[in-house]
């Protein structure tokens, strides 16, 4: 046999589209350039010589930027491995695998999302004696065990239904929400009737037990796992929960047809108000010990507890790249896109990030490797254990790895425990060294980076049929609130240790580099972006031109650079699969999260860095009430809070509309010589008009709950008019 890509478990294709791509990026950016020149030749001698400063340092910055987003554009790769290989080639060697789902509060991550996502985990077509599902619950919530009790009953029914029928997704909650009724065939129907009235009661327990808030009496004595809360004191001081509900060492933990079933682990690390938790990473690092003693897999997939299995065969995906006898030994992570339940069609808050995960994600691979984000990534053990990258290594998967100690449950429960308490990372390198990175906000990208740093590679894994899906904000608070932790943490990342503009040069190549710029510098685009929403629409007000006129020659690459980024950001939107009112919203969402969720982040920063903050992670709620759903539905935007984000976005759309009032009143008044002198920025001050109808909507027209408070409607009337006096008055 002569090895080539044919006996590859995957198989890499390159972009079709790379010269479109390209030839616009040269074209882009060289306009840029021409903004710079015009710009330098043309510096007012009198006065006024400091806006045009700051005209020219947000001009210089969106060029830089805009280079840097060409890094992620340059090379795309897609990648496509063959499960059907690795079955004929390891069938009965297949690694150990454990999964890892995260939750942390029981009232914004309703239970019955999390037990869907568990189940869902354990029905990934794999031989279920290698695989280990965890829940680590940060709320250490008595609510979330029972129900994750009820998931070890119904997962008999479940899972053998799933497998015999080929259910897909296997959350059981998505799979009923579809119409599945059109197969006709009797035997069929009658075990989904039933399976679904198990699913159904199991529900109705899970919520009558959440609205109570605690687990009745006469339920805890069923289960002897329910006396580990008795020296719980509250959320932030309890012991280590942790129990083993199903192991195939157990006879019980077969399925109603006698087959193993996966192992299921619940786990609620200690907490100490001593102690800094460290969010997400804290328990990522608390369950990869914990793991290292039950089941000890060799690979590990974590998801966040919204984000169920939609593709029962991704796990089999995923490991044809790990498994691969050429190039696996490099690859370091799989991550896997995040998509979302609840996008509506044109996506009003951008939540699906669609550029991001259709272009540059995979513009990533093609130079290193994609950021690992959290949810959906698979994990080589050894890694995320502080393993260095070696060219020699090579794994050997055809030798089982069974170190697991053969222990009774109860034995392995207690010594495992250990491990999860808080003074176990005292004095070691976990949150450093080993593990998930502490101390920033995005501990998934840091972790990341230092992982590529080291040389290890990772590939970025979309199946036709999408991996997981979770559930995405939908109001634009949220929204703006989780863009600022995101934005934030990568701040965060750029002034760390592992920042990619100096540590990671020369360990990583140099498109990834600039590509974890783009994001690390996600939230410096504030200062520009508000300069350039402000300041043009002042100087309308004052009848001042800031930008060439229409009958210069320096007009042209002002206009090619705004019309030629729109137009080919729609291409590469449309192209990922959106709409063109999609893209218009998305433009919105964008210049919302420069204007507030980015500003915000760097003030936090700051504050941070002078040691005048804390780091904190607001968890993104996954729940919505029923009026809500309904206007998101719609889309309709959701403003409805006082937040100082919303008045902030509120303020200067009224100052952009107020400055539009008064050139319209001029050129009414005083003819078309705007259109010659000041077409540029009237229409720049016009699109944020235009761009900002909704929240004029939210302000003016609209009545119910979800429009802009009225608080914060008055406060943003007056202050952008204040502004707006004040500076003519000092002009
Ligand atoms: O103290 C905590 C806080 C959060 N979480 C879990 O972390 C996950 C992510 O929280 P979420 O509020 O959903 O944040 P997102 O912004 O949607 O998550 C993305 O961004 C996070 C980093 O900001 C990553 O941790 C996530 O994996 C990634 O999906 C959830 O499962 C939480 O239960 C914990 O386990 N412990
Ligand atoms: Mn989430």
């Amino acid at each position: 046999m002569d090895r080539g890509e044919y006996y590859s478990l995957f198989e890499t294709k390159t972009d079709k589209q790379r010269v479109i791509r390209r030839l616009s990026a040269i074209s882009l950016f060289v306009s840029h350039w021409f903004i710079w020149v015009y710009r330098f030749n043309h510096l007012p001698k009198d006065g006024g010589r400091w806006v045009w400063f700051g005209l020219l340092a947000a001009e210089l910055w969106f060029g830089l930027y805009y280079l840097l987003t060409q890094a992620l554009r340059w090379n795309l790769v897609f990648r496509e491995p063959f499960p059907d290989r690795l079955s004929q080639r390891y069938e009965g060697r297949l690694p150990k695998v454990d999964i890892f789902v995260c939750t942390a509060d029981p009232e914004i991550e309703p239970p019955t999302m999390v037990v869907n996502t568990v189940l869902s985990m354990m029905a990934y077509d794999y031989p279920t004696k290698k695989l280990t599902v965890y829940l680590s619950d940060d709320a250490a919530s008595e609510v979330t065990f029972y129900a994750i009790l009820l998931v070890s009953d119904f997962a008999k029914h479940w899972l053998p239904f799933c497998k015999r029928f080929k259910v897909e997704p296997t959350s059981p909650a998505a799979y009923f929400r579809q119409d599945c009724t059109l197969t006709a065939d009797a035997s069929w129907l009658k075990q989904l009737a039933q399976v679904k009235k198990l699913y159904e009661d199991m529900e109705k327990r899970i919520q009558n037990v959440a609205k109570l808030g605690r687990v009745p009496e006469e339920l805890r004595s069923n289960h002897k796992g329910f006396s580990e809360w008795n020296s719980y004191s509250s959320l932030r001081d309890h012991d280590t929960i942790l129990q083993i509900l199903l192991d195939k060492k157990d006879p019980n933990s077969k399925d109603v047809e006698g087959s193993v079933l996966p192992t299921l682990v619940y786990l609620a690390r200690e907490k100490r108000p001593q102690y800094h938790h460290n969010f997400k990473a804290g328990a990522m690092n608390a369950l990869i010990r914990v793991s290292s003693k039950i089941s000890n897999g060799d690979i590990i997939l974590n998801v966040d507890c919204d984000m169920y299995s939609n593709n029962s065969q991704t796990l089999r995906g995923a490991l044809c790249f790990f498994m691969d006898e050429e190039k696996g030994h490099e690859i370091a992570f799989v991550q896997c896109p995040q998509d979302f339940e609840n996008v509506t069609r044109n996506d009003l808050y951008g939540n699906a990030l669609s550029v991001i995960r259709e272009v540059e994600f995979h513009g990533a691979d093609g130079c290193g490797g994609p950021l690992y984000v959290g949810s959906g990534c698979f994990h080589r053990r050894e890694v995320l254990s502080g393993r260095k990258f070696s060219d020699q290594y090579k794994k050997n998967w055809k030798t089982e790895n069974d170190q697991v100690e053969e222990t009774s449950l109860d034995e392995l429960e207690e010594k495992s425990k250990a491990l999860a308490s808080c003074a176990y990372e005292e004095n070691t390198m976990w949150g450093k060294e080993m593990g998930l990175k502490y101390g920033c906000a995005v501990e998934d990208v840091i972790t990341g980076l230092s992982i590529q740093c080291q040389g290890w590679k990772s590939v970025y894994y979309k199946p036709p049929r999408k991996a997981f899906l979770g559930v995405a904000p939908n109001t634009l608070p949220q929204v703006l609130v989780q863009h600022k932790r995101w934005s934030e943490g990568d701040l965060q990342i750029l002034l760390s240790k592992y920042s990619p503009a100096w540590y990671a040069h020369g360990r990583i190549n140099i498109g990834l580099q600039m590509g974890y710029l783009i994001y690390c510098l996600w939230s410096p685009n504030c200062l520009p972006t508000l300069y350039y929403s402000i300041i043009p629409s002042l100087y309308l007000l004052k009848g001042i031109s800031l930008f060439p006129k229409i009958s210069s020659p320096w007009f042209v690459p002002f206009a090619y650079v705004i019309l030629g980024t729109s137009i080919y950001s729609m291409y590469e939107f449309l192209w990922s699969g959106g709409t063109i009112k999609g893209w218009w919203n998305d433009q919105r969402i964008w210049l919302y999260k420069k204007s507030s969720s980015y500003l915000f982040a760097v003030i936090d920063t700051t504050l941070k860095q002078i040691g005048l903050s804390d780091l904190s992670f607001t968890i993104t709620s996954k729940v919505v009430e029923e009026d809500v759903s309904q206007r998101f539905e719609k889309e309709v935007m959701e403003f409805g809070d006082s937040s100082p984000m919303v008045t902030l976005l509120a303020t200067l759309a009224m100052l952009n509309l107020f400055c539009f009032l008064g050139v319209l009143k001029d050129t009414i008044l005083s003819g078309l010589a705007v259109i010659d002198t000041m077409i540029f920025q009237v229409l720049l001050c016009g699109c944020f008009v235009l761009i900002n109808l909704p929240l004029y909507e939210g302000l003016f027209l609209r009545k119910d709950k979800g429009r802009v408070p009225s608080s914060v409607a008055v406060k943003s009337i007056a202050l952008a008019l204040g502004a707006c006096i004040l500076f003519m008055a000092l002009h």
